[in-house]
């Protein structure tokens, strides 16, 4: 419950209409929710306008509408709120509406292309083994402390997000860890919150479709950095070439975490192999259950927001050093004939590429690589040849499928895919629009010893095609696929 009148103290309203302090029980940004008590925000989206649905709130008896432009028909038992920005003020008041619940908690964010779960779950992971209430927000799921609570995006939306902050509040979290996806800046979906800390993993070829450009793309990540309060820590990876960049413009206290260049956190990789990575870190070398170079980057960001929290450096690696990664991960199953199967997320270029090279590097060369990918429909188009070129180039034998077409043809997809296979490497390549049988196909190919990558889905558990999700699991599917060789 709210009035009105005190959540506009952290607003700049160009216009006020109607009732000055109706009393309010819930935010909304979704006019199918709207009810008596309940404030609406009228958000411009890429397809469709908030305001488009300011009619249909005011029927449904919202107490008050949050909009940039106000409709023709502005009834006077309705309190109408004009701003420059609603999605940004929708951060804000939701913010205020839930009391500021991250000026409770030592909030971490962490934004890049790549390595956002896993970093995000590791810190969760370790935080509750050094002995903390903490709180996730991740792709996989949010969770506080061991209590698990769906996700339906990377980043929720503000209303959602202020609402999972306050209960970690109430379940007495003192830390939060999550990914700030560059939607959600670009979206003001962060506005509002309160970081400790916020960490850049990489940046590489993704979501071109809805950022227009590369520039565009970086900006929206830099946009988290240069909205950092002062006494926040902003660490970055500065062996990615836009490492710096995020920091030019912070207030926040800036680190740096490296494998290769000088920086405030550094690691040397010593061994990588299936079982795991060995880093010099600190003068000493440590072992991780953490498969690929990639890995290592995600452990330096981990250990690094650690101590710049306050935790002491010998436990931190003591606990670090005995988790596993995210759910999807590399995560890999053998089979009774000794086929490894390795189901992982890899839905850009650049994870792609790790994940075979990480393979390359710890396969013997009398293992064959098969690769089974897709890429998802109604997302960005350009990086289908690149991913398919990639899987051909780094693998023995590659089998495009499908992934998630939303409201795409999957052929059309596949199509794309295969414009980017080089024609000296058609000759390894398969199209299999059923993503089902394009992983049985993969082991029906593959020998004893050789190893089947199953990549794009990681830990999803449905398969998108027209608005419809239907139960799939890659590494339930290929647990399947092993099980009929058996019989
Ligand atoms: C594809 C995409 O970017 N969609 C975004 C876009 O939506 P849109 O143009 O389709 O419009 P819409 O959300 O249907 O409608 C606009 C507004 O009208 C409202 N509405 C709509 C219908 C109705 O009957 N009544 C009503 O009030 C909606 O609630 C919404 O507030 O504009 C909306 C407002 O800004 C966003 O919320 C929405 O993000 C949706 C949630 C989405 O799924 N985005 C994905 C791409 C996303 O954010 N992904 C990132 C992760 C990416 C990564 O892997 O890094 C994430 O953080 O999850
Ligand atoms: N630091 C990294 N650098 C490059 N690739 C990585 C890194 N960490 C993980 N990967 C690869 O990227 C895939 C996705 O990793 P992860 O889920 O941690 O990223 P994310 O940033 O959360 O992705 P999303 O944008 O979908 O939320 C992994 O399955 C792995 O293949
Ligand atoms: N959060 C990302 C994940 C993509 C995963 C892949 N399986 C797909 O569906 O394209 C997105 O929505 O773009
Ligand atoms: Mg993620």
């Amino acid at each position: 419950m709210a009035q009105l009148e005190n959540l506009l103290q952290v607003l700049q309203p160009t216009q006020l209409l109607g009732p000055a302090n109706p009393e309010l029980s819930a935010l909304t940004m979704d006019s199918r929710q709207a009810a008596p008590g309940v404030a609406f925000f009228a958000i411009p989206g890429t397809l469709r306008d908030g305001h488009d649905f300011i009619p249909m709130a005011v029927e449904q008896g919202v107490s008050a509408v949050f909009c940039e432009k106000l409709p023709q028909n502005t009834p006077d038992h309705v309190a109408f709120v004009q701003v420059q920005d609603v999605a940004e003020a929708m951060g804000l008041v939701a913010a205020e509406f839930y009391g500021n619940p991250t000026k409770k908690l030592k909030l971490v964010g962490v934004t890049g292309t790549n390595g956002k779960t896993t970093c995000v779950t590791l810190l969760h992971k370790l935080f509750r083994e050094l002995g903390y209430n903490t709180g996730l927000i991740s792709t996989v799921q949010n969770q506080i402390n061991e209590t698990v609570i769906p996700a339906t995006h990377t980043t929720p939306d503000a209303i959602t997000l202020q609402a999972l902050f306050a209960q970690m509040v109430k379940a007495g979290c003192t830390h939060a860890f999550m990914e700030v996806s560059s939607h959600a800046l670009v979206q003001h979906r962060v506005t509002g919150a309160k970081f400790s800390g916020a960490v850049f993993t990489n940046i590489t070829h993704d979501h071109l479709d809805y950022h227009g450009t590369f520039d565009e793309y970086i900006k929206a990540k830099k946009l988290f950095f240069d909205r950092l309060p002062k006494k926040a820590f902003a660490l970055v990876n500065s062996d990615d070439k836009r490492g710096m960049v995020m920091l030019q413009n912070t207030k926040g206290e800036k680190y740096t975490y490296a494998l290769r260049k000088e920086a405030d956190f550094k690691a040397r990789l010593v061994d990588n192999t299936i079982q795991g990575l060995q880093l010099e870190l600190e003068g000493q070398e440590v072992w991780f259950r953490l498969i690929g170079t990639f890995n290592a980057y995600n452990l330096l960001a981990v250990y690094g927001s650690a101590i710049l929290l306050g935790e002491d450096p010998q436990e931190v690696l003591a606990s670090l050093s005995s988790l596993t990664s995210a759910a999807g991960r590399f995560d890999y199953v053998v089979s009774e004939g000794q086929i490894t199967g390795i189901v992982d997320y890899a839905h850009t270029p650049d994870a792609l590429e790790n994940v075979l090279q990480t393979i390359q590097q710890i396969r013997r060369p009398d293992q064959k690589v098969i690769t089974v990918v897709g890429c998802g429909g109604n997302r960005d188009a350009a990086k289908r040849p690149v991913m398919a070129d990639l899987a051909a180039r780094l693998s023995d034998r590659v089998i495009m499928t499908s992934d998630n077409p939303r409201n795409e043809d999957p052929q059309e997809i596949l199509n794309q895919m295969q414009s980017g296979v080089k024609t000296t490497d058609l000759k390894k390549a398969l199209s299999v629009v059923d993503r089902r049988e394009a992983i049985k196909t993969a082991v029906l190919l593959a020998e004893p010893e050789d190893i089947i990558l199953v990549a794009g889905k990681g830990h999803e558990t449905y398969q998108e095609v027209k608005g419809v999700r239907s139960p799939f699991d890659d590494k339930q599917v290929l647990l399947e696929a092993f099980a009929l060789l058996q019989k």
